[in-house]
This record gives C-alpha cells, structure tokens and sequence, in this order.
C-alpha cells in the first residue's frame, strides 16, 4: 500500500468523493472474464469492543460482494455472534455444529443478499467463546477442505486479545485493524498489534478509521497509531481508509441490513466501497504449492505445532 494512495482514498471518502477504490470496486462487477483467484483470508480486528469491527466486516464484504466477487463472510465472535443479527439472518445452525461433527462447512453457509454467504457463530454458547487449540484445528481443516473456496474468506472476530482473536488474526493473510477516536481503541489496537507481531510474527496490518467526523481526524488516529507501533514494535502499518461517522448505517443496522445495501450512495457506504477496492488490489496471496484457502496457513502452524 502507498501511503499516498491512503491518504486520497481517505479524504475522498471524508469530501463523499467517489474515487480511487471505489473505481477498482465498480469495475470488477463489469468484467466477467477475470479469472478465479486464490481465496485471501482477511481478519477483521480491533482490540476494543463497539469500534465497528463488525460494521466493517458485514459492510466490506458486501461490497466486495456487489462487486461480483465471490465472497464468504465468518462470523469469529464466537459465544456472541451478530453477524446473522446485523443481516436479519436467522441460522439454524452455527460453529458448535461443525465441531460437533453434525455437519459440515457448506452446510453452515447462509445466503445473504448479493450472494454473500455468512457463516455464523454461536450465540451464548459458552464452549465456543472457549475453544481450544482442537476445535480451532478443526475449524482449520473445514477450510482447508473447502473443493470450491471462495476469492475472499472475511472474519469478524471478539473484541480483546483471546485465543479466539488472535488465532484468526495470525492465520489470515491479511489483518485490517478498526479504530475510531477514543484512546482505548488505539491503546487495544497497539496491544492487539503487539501480540500479533511478537507472539505470531504478524508483520503487516491494515489499518481503517472509521466513525471518522472530519478528514484530519482520520489522519491523527492513523499517525497516533503508527507513530507508537513505529517506535516499538517491528511491523508495518498501512492506512486503508475511511469510514465516515454515519447516521445512515445506525438506521440500517436496526433494520437488519448492510448499509452499501440500504444506501449505497451514503457516506459510510461510499467509504466502504472504497475499502473494497482497496482490497481488490491486493491481488491473489503469495502462497507456494498452495490451491485452496491456506487460512490457518505457515505462520500459525509454526507456533502452535498444528
Ligand atoms: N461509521 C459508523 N457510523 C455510525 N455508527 C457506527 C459506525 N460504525 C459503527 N457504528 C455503530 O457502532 C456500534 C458498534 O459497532 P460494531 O458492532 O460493528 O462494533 P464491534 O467492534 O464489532 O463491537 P463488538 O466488539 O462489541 O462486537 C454499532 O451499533 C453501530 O451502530
């Protein structure tokens, strides 16, 4: 990522200018003759609770979705899913049952609107809040296993830094941290970050401001961040853009739906399309002899032993 293209990207979506990545996004719908990609697992984290981690999540992978992508969205928050809340989505099975062994990956996946497809988590499932090291092995091995994986695998994970958290963090092949501008979201992204880089060798992260109410608001989250992560901890940090404080996606979410759904031309929505073609820039994950999702991939292996 260039900074400078950050750096657009976030004052375009602070002016509700369509530009830059949201092109890339409106683009792809068009042009049925890419070839399929490899799946890139992207983690979607934050440290502090109520920073719009989900928000992000739902929101990004729609619009990548509306973009033609295909797109698979797990819902990580194990114990206190809200993913299937945020859509109006109402599961009859979660998580607990893969591991239970009544079912399987495919059979979890629930259509959401432009094809999106969520998996969820369980809701006030104690075990699943507590997953040990076998149960996130076999979640891996679901993935792994997937014939027809998606382009992108998003996961939405808990607030704090929880097996359950940086588990899915490491095994992604991309992390975008959630911040807005209160000081414990920056002071739990840095922890987030600090566990990552030096407990599982993460060394890039993604990071988005989001609840932004003017452009330099954005831009002193970001610089507070990178500053204090520059000075102590070896990793690189990206500004992937903007989310506008938007009333709009309040609305949305108490009527169970994705704001890039509801209005897509809002602020906030127009922010998130620009995330998505921020995204599709990426370009397939450098993995070696790999085909399939190589979520849970090297980096995690090597620490945990799996
Ligand atoms: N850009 C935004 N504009 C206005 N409100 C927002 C925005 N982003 C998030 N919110 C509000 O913030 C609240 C928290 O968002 P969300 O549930 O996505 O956070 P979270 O980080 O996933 O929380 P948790 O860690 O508790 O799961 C939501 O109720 C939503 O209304």
């Amino acid at each position: 990522m260039n900074q400078a293209w950050g750096l657009k990207t976030m004052f375009g979506a602070m002016n509700g200018q369509v530009d830059g990545g949201a092109d890339v996004a409106l683009s792809l719908a068009q042009d049925t003759t890419t070839p399929r990609r490899r799946c890139r697992a992207i983690t979607v984290a934050g440290g502090k609770g109520g920073v719009g981690k989900s928000t992000v999540a739902v929101n990004l992978g729609m619009s990548l979705a509306m973009a033609g992508r295909d797109v698979m969205l797990l819902d990580a928050d194990m114990g206190l899913a809200n993913v299937d809340v945020l859509l109006g989505l109402s599961p009859s099975r979660h998580i607990g049952h893969l591991l239970d062994g009544t079912c399987g990956l495919k059979d979890l996946l629930l259509p959401a609107p432009h094809g999106l497809k969520v998996i969820p988590a369980g809701s006030g499932a104690r075990r699943l809040a507590q997953m040990g090291t076998g149960e996130h092995a076999a979640v891996i091995r679901a993935f792994d296993e997937l014939q027809d994986p998606p382009e992108y695998l998003l996961v939405d994970t808990a607030a704090g830094v929880s097996d359950n958290v940086v588990m899915f963090a490491a095994a992604a092949d991309d992390v975008v941290l959630v911040v807005c501008d209160e000081p414990a979201s920056l002071t739990d992204a840095y922890a987030l970050t600090k566990v990552l880089s030096r407990d599982f060798r993460v060394r890039r992260f993604h990071v988005v401001a989001n609840m932004v109410r003017h452009a330099g608001e954005a831009r002193a989250l970001y610089d507070k961040l990178a500053r204090v992560c520059d000075r102590f901890l070896d990793v690189a940090l990206d500004f992937m853009g903007t989310v506008p404080y938007d009333e709009h996606l309040r609305q949305a979410i108490r009527r169970q739906s994705a704001v890039v759904d509801m209005w897509p031309a809002s602020r906030a929505s127009r922010g998130f399309k620009q995330l998505a073609g921020v995204v599709d820039t990426w370009g397939e994950p450098q993995r070696p002899g790999r085909d399939r999702i190589a979520f849970f991939g090297g980096r995690n292996a090597s620490v945990t032993g799996w």
